[in-house]
């Protein structure tokens, strides 16, 4: 279990992390999300005490991670910043961390097989791959076999296999009862393996939710019907908890808070034809930059896509 209360880091005039205040619980996946830039890897590096608080706190089990006796068998940590002799191999890197850490060196081995780097262990770390040394990484976050698993951005630079790899680590260790707390800044990667999310930007909380319910809050499902009669079956749609939105002069109605069955039966009951029936998911993509929007640091002008721009 990871607790923040009020944490923040200031560096000179630059608020990094602004009084968050959240909590990671253990047999499930927690993501964390933000935009370039909104405090993530900060907050990880408080976590695990590389960075100190400029106000407010954070524990791992009841306790600041530098109070642990053990902290490496309580946190594994995959941080950005990556500390690794290229001229050692990842085996001796490895048990090095073990031998330092009161870690039997068998569970070297082991997870060197979980990684999946049985074949390159004796090759120098200077000679690996970006995402031999993201495997490397979390084969070390996993030495001491953590209850807590902090990963930041783990995917970067891994092939669709170790991606897919992830996940089911990821999934696997959190049905363990670990605590499992995953940063990106890709909304579409941390769905699939994260059923919570605390999303940031700016430094700031925007959302301690679920997949679910962050795409029911961005509005659920939207039905676009067309009908020659707008005004008629608009009318005719009308009731409690149904929003209906249509610009002057098209024939095209948004609906929320009807099924796509529901208007078709309406209007065929008023002899009303319809043109266009589609129900439209709302992404989580969508739904994550819309929160977002005013958080992100630094937009493109020229993108020709307007993803972000006004609605009509
Ligand atoms: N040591 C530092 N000194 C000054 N500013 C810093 C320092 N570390 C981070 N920052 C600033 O704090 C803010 C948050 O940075 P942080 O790296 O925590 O964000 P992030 O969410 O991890 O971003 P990304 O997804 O790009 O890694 C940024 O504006 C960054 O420039």
């Amino acid at each position: 279990m990871i607790e923040a209360q009020q944490l923040t880091k200031r560096y000179g005039e630059k608020t990094a992390v602004d009084g968050l205040d959240f909590t990671v619980k253990p047999g499930t996946v927690t993501g964390f999300l933000g935009p370039n830039g909104a405090g993530k890897s900060t907050t990880m590096r408080m976590i695990v005490g590389l960075d100190a608080p400029t106000r407010g706190s954070v524990t791992v089990n009841g306790r600041r991670y530098a109070r642990h006796q053990a902290p490496l068998q309580e946190v594994g940590a995959l941080l950005e910043a990556k500390s690794i002799h290229p001229g050692r191999s990842a085996y001796n890197h490895l048990r090095a961390l073990a031998l330092t850490h009161g870690i039997p060196p068998r569970r070297v081995d082991e997870v060197i097989e979980v990684a999946g780097l049985g074949s390159v262990a004796k090759m120098r770390a200077g000679a690996f791959s970006l995402g031999m040394g993201q495997r490397l990484g979390i084969a070390a976050a996993l030495l001491g076999d953590p209850q807590t698993v902090m990963l930041d951005e783990p995917v970067n630079g891994l092939d669709p296999e170790g991606v897919l790899w992830i996940r089911n680590l990821l999934t696997a260790l959190a049905a363990e009862g670990r605590t499992v707390f995953v940063s990106s800044h890709l909304m579409s990667e941390v769905s699939l393996v994260a059923d919570h999310l605390i999303i940031v930007g700016r430094g700031r909380l925007l959302a301690d939710t679920t997949v679910q319910d962050l795409v029911r809050e961005a509005g659920g499902d939207t039905v676009q019907v067309a009908t020659d009669d707008p005004a008629h079956l608009r009318d005719v749609l009308a009731g409690p908890g149904v929003e209906i939105t249509c610009r002057i002069g098209s024939e095209e109605l948004q609906v929320t808070g009807l099924s796509a069955r529901e208007i078709g039966l309406k209007a065929a009951e008023h002899g009303i034809p319809l043109f266009e029936l589609t129900t439209k998911a709302v992404s989580l993509e969508e739904a994550f930059m819309e929160l977002t929007r005013d958080a992100v640091e630094y937009h493109g002008s020229t993108t020709g896509d307007e993803t972000s721009g006004s609605a009509a």
